[in-house]
């Protein structure tokens, strides 16, 4: 388990619940993974996976096949889920965000109103234009590894994270889609 600062979470995470249901999708092939830059929502103007908001009725494996088709004309095959992350935020509502990733999909990755896909070497990764959290989850799930990450926002810095890794993470998820 990794955590920062040493100091304690102002948050009481055993009670805490996230207003906005979330996913995220990283499509990894032949050493490259598929970001994009964002240009409408939440992290406008940085780059990450595609993903978004879960509608009410779907189920976050139908939000994020959904978000993919939307975003970038891609449909991924068989979406694994490898991680939660839990946001808590002091400006925006809260949110909890399901991490999937797939090795294919049907479709040619295309720019819409709300993305541009960006094809990256995997030892390339733009940390410096991404959320900062990501930096402590995505190499490892990258790995193959599970996890659930706990993070307190002051705007867009990181104040305070918990995050593990493997199986204790996977049993520490709220939702095992
Ligand atoms: N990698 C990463 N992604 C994050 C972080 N915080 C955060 O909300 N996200 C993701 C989760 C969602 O995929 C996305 C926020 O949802 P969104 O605003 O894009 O939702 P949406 O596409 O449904 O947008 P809209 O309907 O409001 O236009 O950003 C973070 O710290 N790191």
């Amino acid at each position: 388990m990794s955590t920062i600062p040493a100091n304690e979470s102002t948050i009481e995470w055993k009670n805490w619940n996230a207003e906005i249901p979330a996913t995220l999708m990283f499509v990894v092939q032949d050493g490259k993974i598929l970001l994009i830059e964002k240009l409408t929502g939440i992290g406008q103007g940085k780059i990450n996976g595609p993903g978004g908001k879960i509608d009410p009725g779907e189920n976050a494996l139908q939000a994020i096949v959904r978000e993919c088709q939307e975003e970038l004309h891609i449909t991924p095959h068989s979406p694994v889920k490898m991680g939660e992350l839990h946001f808590a935020m002091s400006d925006i509502p809260d949110i909890h965000c399901h991490v999937f990733m797939s090795n294919t999909f049907d479709g040619e990755p295309t720019s819409t109103r709300e993305a541009n896909p960006l094809w990256t070497a995997l030892d390339a990764i733009p940390y410096d234009k991404m959320w900062e959290d990501d930096r402590h989850w995505l190499p490892q799930m990258l790995d193959g590894q599970l996890f659930n990450g706990r993070f307190e926002f002051d705007g867009e810095k990181v104040v305070w994270m918990e995050v593990c890794f493997g199986d204790s993470a996977k049993a520490l998820w709220i939702e095992n889609a």
